[in-house]
């Protein structure tokens, strides 16, 4: 796992465009795999910016979001679907058919999970992923206590989740308490892991998983044993982190011709 601390979201931003940029260039048919919460928002104008300003190019791109609510109505505004579309995949050439989310809308929620997983196998897997971290140590909506070996499924949302995600809906009653989502064996296939995380509302989950114990309790320190993770923090996300000045010496030394 890569810990690199940055000074505040918009260099964050740029350091983990320019990793999906390189991908793109290097593969034109790459498979993101897409985010959602706030985290990711500031990489999604920066790619856009990129698209608009120097033609980066997605068209034979495809991407496949983490996550969805089960329970809200097609096209609601909050469904990952449509955040997704919105904040992303609208400002850039992919094309719509490219772009992929578990169906939360399914009336057969194991089989609709069961075809996400064959979706994702047949597009050739995830090449560089994108994540947030949950308040909880969750990624996508893998709550503590999810298997380290999980498959897209359907699972409940505990109560801080709920609580952090409601400032997208009108109340807290209006937030799903279930959703479908890759587990944690999906998202561990991905080629590339990149995880942002900022704030001091993050500091205690992030030193929980990048230096605590890998544990179901944290399920996001599950990412130690990825082969390419990259953690990118900003100095208050880092604030607990025993280890912060040798993360930053070892990033400030690196070889120029390494990227992330
Ligand atoms: N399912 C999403 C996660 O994928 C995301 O990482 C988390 C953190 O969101 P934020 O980046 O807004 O803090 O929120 C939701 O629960």
């Amino acid at each position: 796992m890569e810990v690199v601390i940055l000074n505040g979201s918009k260099h964050i931003a740029k350091l983990a465009a320019d990793a999906v940029e390189d991908l793109l260039r290097r593969r034109p048919d790459a498979v993101l795999g897409l985010a959602t919460g706030s985290s990711p928002l500031p990489v999604y104008d920066e790619l856009a910016a990129r698209h608009e300003r120097d033609g980066l190019d997605f068209s034979r791109a495809s991407g496949f979001a983490l996550d969805e609510y089960v329970g809200l109505p097609p096209g609601h505004p909050e469904s990952y679907r449509e955040v997704v579309r919105r904040e992303f995949t609208n400002r850039v050439n992919i094309r719509p058919e490219n772009v992929h989310g578990p169906d939360g809308a399914a009336a057969d929620i194991p089989a609709a999970c069961r075809a996400y997983e064959e979706a994702i196998a047949a597009a050739g897997g995830v090449d560089l992923q994108l994540l947030g971290v949950g308040t909880d140590g969750h990624i996508a909506f893998n709550e503590p206590g999810s298997s380290f070996a999980s498959r897209t499924r359907i699972k409940s949302l505990i109560e801080q989740t709920r609580r952090d995600n409601a400032r997208f809906f009108s109340s807290l009653a209006d937030v799903p308490h279930h959703v479908l989502t890759q587990g944690l064996g999906t998202i561990m296939d991905a080629r590339h892991v990149i995880l942002l995380a900022t704030g001091a509302q993050k500091a205690q989950a992030v030193r929980e998983f990048v230096e605590g114990p890998v544990a179901a309790i944290c399920p996001a320190s599950i990412l130690q044993f990825h082969p390419h993770a990259t953690v990118l923090l900003d100095e208050a996300a880092a604030s607990a982190l025993k280890l912060a000045d040798f993360y930053r010496h070892t990033y400030d030394n690196k070889p120029a011709w390494q990227g992330i």
